[in-house]
């Protein structure tokens, strides 16, 4: 009885009906989409059209024609009645087509439904099915666009109906040329499976300096009291008495301490058994590491892991190996020579991941220097004064500064020493702007001035020193700025102009000698790479500025890397950031919650002077030059209170007009819907949507073709290391290389004329994988922020609607994009009114009649009201209608009792169908009102209210809901609302 369509397609897919709701299927183990191979009195054989393959379904290309023969075999003794094969409802709507005979090509027999519910020239005669007689009907479909295609197919044989589900992946050659060809199978992880007390040691890479280290990052160790504490679950006396000046170190090395020994447990779950090495070269082995590109596990240069034979032979020892270089999917490790020696590329290894300290000593190191800080830089009180010396009025050097801006620079110039300044405001409100031109103000202007620049990631350090380097005002001098780079940054990361401005030996970046680093009067770097100008010992008070840009991204320890190693009474702290952006990424939620979620930035707001906005402490800025208003309009509600003023010049319609898939010129944010699939290969368990990337290269060329958008104007952005990986790929086929790709982490701080963003996800299940592991747009509002505020003139988002609408903020987008007529693709998914409950009750049946002033009896027998309700209902006040004088018209022997749920706006439908048979003394020859609170097999239960005398029956979920008229037939009824939260199945 089985149909075969329980037997699992490995990721999940979500299916749309024609009328646009979303059934999320589980292939594997939802019996929702099981249908039958014959019918009750198992008489009837009905094959499977485009049954899946490896447990997918099928791919066909886009704008040809594919046809699957469906067999109907009577093999029983007694001829069988075949009512009708109808499609029943498809997705994109007329996609599928059935006809009798093989279709040609590209041509079609039949429409989707014809009148009468039966094939076009299959005759009355015809519906008899001869034993032992088998039937074939063609079953096409001509995709126009990408994405997910489906169709219902019914087959109503003697007093049954049997259902055929078909799923089919359209595609265009691009996205096949990115199908996977290694399934995804998770890597087998196992926790402490060797103990490494004793190992055969190996030797590391190459120090970043050969001279050593001036000043040593001690090893911190974490307190065996402590470690049991947070193992335990015990909250830590220290949180109860909250942040103090007293506290200050213990109070944030214990959060450190809660994060640590999160990702020590974090590492062990990476843990592999029975692996692969392969030899590469003489000197090396490479492992491929799953999770690598997702920094699942985090591992860096210098890093080590334990390797050991995997038998049971307890005399192998464990062998050390040093990680050599981190690629894509794989590390390069270099272990004693007697392991390359024994080393076959056969040999099966268990692996040990260690967890690698030196970030976290950093932090320690910092808090710990932190408290010897002047009180009003750690915690400034209203009674904190701030000293500003006289300065000459300033001629900006980075074109024209807006007032706020100008005071900020003013201030920045003024300022002796602490309280920490800082510049705050939404995005593209002119931050970083207002931070160069300070910069670049004390460059000129004070002949002395040491300045050390920060940032949150390496593209947001890279970002600030090309706005410095391409003043066209000042010229900086290469021999006095200096981008401070870590070592374990991939050489290849950087942009090749800035190299320049780097130390480097052997492609490795190198922290140049204290006498060197003396000469430089600019000094940019992030956050953590900061240490390495202490361990060069750089000394407090070397630096008269130190600026902190994108600081609400940074933890508290994070911001007194630079702060507490370099600061001294007169150096002048400006921050610079938006507590609404992304924040700093902490990984044990406990800590989070306790303190480490917090950025310094923030924790200064509760001190009353920056709460309220005193301006010798702080600047807020609300200009935003940076995105058209369309852009602008919706962070601006949704995060600013509607604050911001949009002052970017309109020059999007120069693009939008040019480009004719924009549906409405005049906005320039764009919802492209496509119902993609988001998968996995080998064993990288990050996601990629191949779907979307075509999607996302097809728009780029075309806004190539007919803009004159330069690759550097075109920005993509993507949650999924593996989709920016994917999308990068293409790109490069098509010379398209200057295009950024990248997550929003990497977007922070930048601006491009276009942004595309590709939300990947097509399965509502991993949200929650998500959610634990910080990926993905869904779940995080401040991503979402930051994500479509990157956008100059152009935002195009590509995704899948069904999944997007599950995060308040995304289905806000949608919705912003759908009522501006900008919203293309597949159906988006129904709109939930929130005036609609409140509007609909059971018994308030509207007392409207809704008449068709076309329904004539001819319409009637045609059977085909589905377009005309779904019309009439678009009108969308209506709980309850009408139908007079049909049921006696009908001249047909079956009717099918349809339930249509129309959604509140009325342009979506679902669709379901129920069959209706029930002893009824109604003559229908005055009609009856319908008024239907359904929550019916998608739905959990529906009411039928009918006009006297019919009583008002409740349809219970999942079963045939009888109720029959007159003449014993079934009649069409039409339910325009439904309420409740809903899951739906087809
Ligand atoms: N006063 C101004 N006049 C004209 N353009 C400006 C002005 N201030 C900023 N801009 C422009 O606005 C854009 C955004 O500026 P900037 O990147 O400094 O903003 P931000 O606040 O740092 O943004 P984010 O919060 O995203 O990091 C830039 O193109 C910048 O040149």
């Amino acid at each position: 009885m089985s149909s075969g369509w329980n037997d699992g397609w490995d990721d999940d897919c979500s299916v749309i009906s024609d009328k646009g709701e979303i059934g999320f299927i589980d292939f594997a183990d939802d019996k929702s989409v099981q249908s039958y191979d014959i019918n009750e009195e198992g008489s009837v054989i009905i094959s499977v059209p485009f049954p899946f393959t490896q447990g997918k379904p099928q791919s066909i290309l886009v704008g040809q024609t594919s046809k699957w023969p469906i067999t109907l075999e009577n093999t029983t003794d007694e001829p069988v009645e075949l009512w009708g094969v109808r499609i029943f409802c498809s997705n994109p709507a007329d996609s599928f087509t059935l006809s009798l005979m093989e279709p040609p090509s590209a041509d079609t027999i039949t429409k989707s439904e014809n009148s009468q519910g039966f094939l076009e020239g299959y005759s009355l005669e015809d519906r008899v099915l001869q034993s032992q007689q088998t039937l074939t009907i063609w079953l096409s479909c001509k995709p126009k666009d990408m994405g997910l295609h489906t169709t219902v197919v019914h087959f109503d044989v003697d007093d049954n109906r049997i259902e055929r589900v078909v799923f089919l992946l359209a595609e265009d050659s691009i996205s096949r040329s990115l199908a996977s060809t290694k399934p995804y199978r998770r890597a087998p992880r196992r926790r402490n499976q060797f103990a490494v007390d004793e190992y055969v040691v190996s030797s590391r890479p190459a120090k970043p300096t050969k001279r050593g280290y001036k000043c040593k990052i001690a090893e911190y160790p974490i307190p065996k009291h402590i470690r049991e504490l947070i193992e335990n679950k015990h909250v830590p006396d220290v949180f109860a008495e909250g942040l103090t000046k007293e506290n200050y170190a213990a109070f944030f090395s214990t959060l450190l301490t809660m994060e640590e020994v999160h990702l020590e447990e974090e590492m062990r779950t990476h843990n592999m058994e029975c692996v692969m090495m392969r030899r590469k070269g003489p000197q090396f082995v490479a492992l491929e590491v799953p999770g690598l590109a997702e920094r699942r596990p985090s591992l860096v240069h210098g890093d080590f892991i334990f390797a050991k034979i995997a038998s049971d032979n307890s005399d192998c020892p464990a062998y050390q190996g040093y990680i050599y270089r981190v690629e894509a999917d794989e590390v390069l490790l270099r272990f004693a020579d007697k392991f390359h020696t024994l080393h076959r590329d056969g040999n099966l290894y268990n692996v040990h991941f260690t967890y690698n300290r030196v970030t976290m000593r950093r932090l320690y190191q910092a808090i710990e220097a932190a408290e010897t800080l002047q009180d009003n830089l750690l915690f400034p009180s209203e009674s904190t004064k701030r000293t500003l010396v006289k300065t000459a009025p300033i001629v900006p050097c980075s074109g024209s500064l807006n007032a706020e801006q100008m005071h900020s620079v003013e201030m920045i110039l003024a300022c002796k020493g602490a309280p920490p300044y800082v510049i705050y405001g939404p995005p593209g409100t002119g931050k970083t702007k207002t931070l160069v031109e300070a910069i670049l103000q004390i460059y000129t202007k004070r002949k002395n001035g040491r300045i050390l620049v920060c940032a949150a990631s390496n593209s947001a350090a890279d970002h600030i020193l090309e706005r410095l380097i391409s003043n066209e005002n000042v010229k900086v001098k290469e021999s006095e700025i200096f981008r401070l780079n870590a070592t374990s940054r991939p050489y290849e990361d950087v942009p090749p102009d800035y190299i320049r401005f780097s130390y480097f030996e052997l492609s490795v970046f190198k922290c140049p000698p204290l006498q060197a680093l003396k000469r430089y009067r600019i000094i940019i770097s992030t956050y953590m790479s900061s240490t390495l100008l202490y361990t060069e010992d750089v000394k407090r008070g070397h630096f008269s500025h130190i600026f902190l840009d994108e600081a609400g991204q940074a933890s508290e320890p994070e911001s007194m890397v630079p702060i507490a190693n370099f600061c001294q009474r007169e150096t002048v702290v400006v921050l610079a950031g938006d507590p609404k952006q992304l924040g700093p990424v902490v990984f044990s939620k406990d800590a989070e919650s306790l303190g480490l979620g917090k950025s310094y930035l923030e924790r200064l707001f509760e001190c009353e002077s920056y709460r309220n906005e005193d301006d010798n402490f702080v600047t807020k800025l609300v200009s935003n030059y940076r995105c058209h208003p369309a852009i602008l309009d919706l962070p601006s509600r949704l995060f600013y209170k509607g604050e911001l003023i949009a002052c970017k010049e309109d020059n999007s319609f120069s693009i939008t007009s040019n480009v004719d898939f924009f549906p409405n010129k005049e906005f320039p944010v764009l919802f492209f819907g496509i119902q993609g699939c988001d998968e996995r290969e080998g064993n990288n368990p990050s996601w990629f949507n191949r779907i979307e990337v075509s999607k996302v290269v097809d728009i780029i060329n075309k806004l190539r073709a007919s803009t004159d958008l330069n690759e550097s104007d075109i920005g993509v952005i993507a949650p999924y290391r593996q989709q920016v990986l994917k999308i990068k790929k293409v790109l490069e086929t098509w010379d398209l290389l200057d295009v950024k790709v990248g997550s929003v982490e990497q977007f922070q701080g930048q601006e491009r004329e276009v942004i595309i963003v590709s939300t990947v996800r097509s399965t509502i299940k991993h949200n929650d994988f998500d959610r634990t592991y910080c990926l993905g747009f869904l779940s995080n509002p401040k991503r979402f922020n930051v994500a479509i505020t990157r956008a100059k003139s152009l935002l195009v988002i590509i995704g899948n609607p069904h999944i997007v609408c599950k995060d308040p903020y995304w289905e806000k987008l949608l919705w912003h994009c759908y009522e501006n007529n900008s919203y293309q693709g597949c159906p988006p998914p129904e709109r939930m009114d929130q005036g609609f409950e409140e509007s609909f009750s059971e018994t308030g049946v509207s007392n409207e009649v809704v008449e068709d002033p076309s329904w004539d009896e001819g319409t009637w027998n045609s059977y085909d009201k589905r377009v005309y309700f779904a019309d009439v209902l678009e009108a969308r006040q209506h709980c309850g209608f009408r139908l007079r004088n049909r049921m006696t018209r009908t001249g047909m022997k079956k009717m099918m009792m349809i339930v249509m749920v129309m959604s509140v706006m009325g342009h979506r439908v679902f669709g379901d169908s129920v069959d209706c048979m029930k002893d009824c003394n109604h003559s229908c020859g005055s009609g009856f009102w319908c008024n239907v609170k359904c929550e019916w097999k998608c739905i959990k239960s529906a009411t039928v209210a009918s006009y006297e005398p019919l009583k008002a029956k409740t349809l219970t979920p999942g079963g045939v809901n009888p109720i029959q008229f007159g003449l014993g037939r079934t009649c069409t009824m039409w339910v325009m609302r439904m309420s409740g939260p809903v899951r739906y199945y087809f």
